[in-house]
């Protein structure tokens, strides 16, 4: 379904290699991505280059950065993004996908059984009652795409990052004014601003990736409930 050299092209110019397994796992993905999104919309990117560029590349580039090691949560992992794709590239990751949506949390199981992936958690939750559950500082690392702006996702994702963990933001164009309104809700949830990486996509989309360190532990009032997070973000 995809076109693997071209994959694989792409991805050099990034310094990712991918073996062989990978790409099929990868074009194995796409084809469970497409047939299913016929019945439970996913996805509104179903062409072959589309995948390509803005749900693998995109998602590679994470996967690549030294932080992505030991457990890692990806909050609202809807399709599967970044978390399968991450999962794939580096098969050592143990690796929570939470998402509240049923029929998501469905596909993200049955993706993962067809691609034969082992070491996956599925939490049907969302970030912030999780957070008040098993998973409260468990991680080694948080991420998310495409879920809510920085000072909400900070306030979703910072809690579940252990002490010494990173939080590492998958943002857009948008992600530097997000960090400005973001800072204040960082440091009341432990962590600490570290630093920014703009990456260029084929197409012209930019990501920005934001990391935070998680210095010391979230005060017990935090998360509150997805409410007043969504009515008043932290500042
Ligand atoms: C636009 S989709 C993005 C999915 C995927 N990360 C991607 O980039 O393709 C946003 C996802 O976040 C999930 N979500 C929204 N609020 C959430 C919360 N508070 N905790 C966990 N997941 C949440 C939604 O159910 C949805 O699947």
């Amino acid at each position: 379904m995809i076109d693997k050299p071209r994959l694989e092209a792409k991805c050099s110019t990034w310094n990712i290699t991918l073996t062989g397994t990978q790409l099929d796992q990868l074009d194995a993905f796409a084809e469970i991505l497409v047939d299913y999104n016929q019945k439970v919309n996913l996805t509104a990117i179903t062409d072959p280059e589309g995948i390509e560029d803005k749900h693998f590349l995109d998602s590679l580039l994470f996967a690549s950065q030294p932080e992505v090691a030991g457990r890692m949560v990806d909050v609202g992992a809807g399709a599967g993004f970044p978390g399968i794709v991450t999962k794939i590239y580096k098969p050592e990751l143990e690796l929570t996908l939470m998402e509240p949506t049923g029929k998501r949390v469905e596909f993200l199981k049955y993706a993962c059984a067809q691609l034969g992936l082992t070491g996956v958690e599925f939490a049907k939750e969302r970030a912030e009652e999780a957070a008040r559950k098993a998973w409260r500082e468990q991680f080694d690392l948080a991420s998310a795409r495409a879920v809510a702006a920085l000072p909400m996702l900070a306030e979703y994702c910072l809690p579940l990052v252990k002490v010494g963990g990173n939080f590492l933001a998958m943002k857009g164009s948008s992600g530097e004014e997000e960090l400005a309104a973001a800072r204040g809700a960082i440091k009341k949830l432990g962590g600490e601003y570290k630093e920014t990486r703009t990456l260029h996509l084929p197409g012209g989309d930019t990501r920005t990736l934001i990391l935070c360190k998680k210095i010391s532990q979230t005060p017990t009032a935090y998360p509150r409930n997805g409410g007043k997070i969504a009515k008043s973000p932290l500042k």
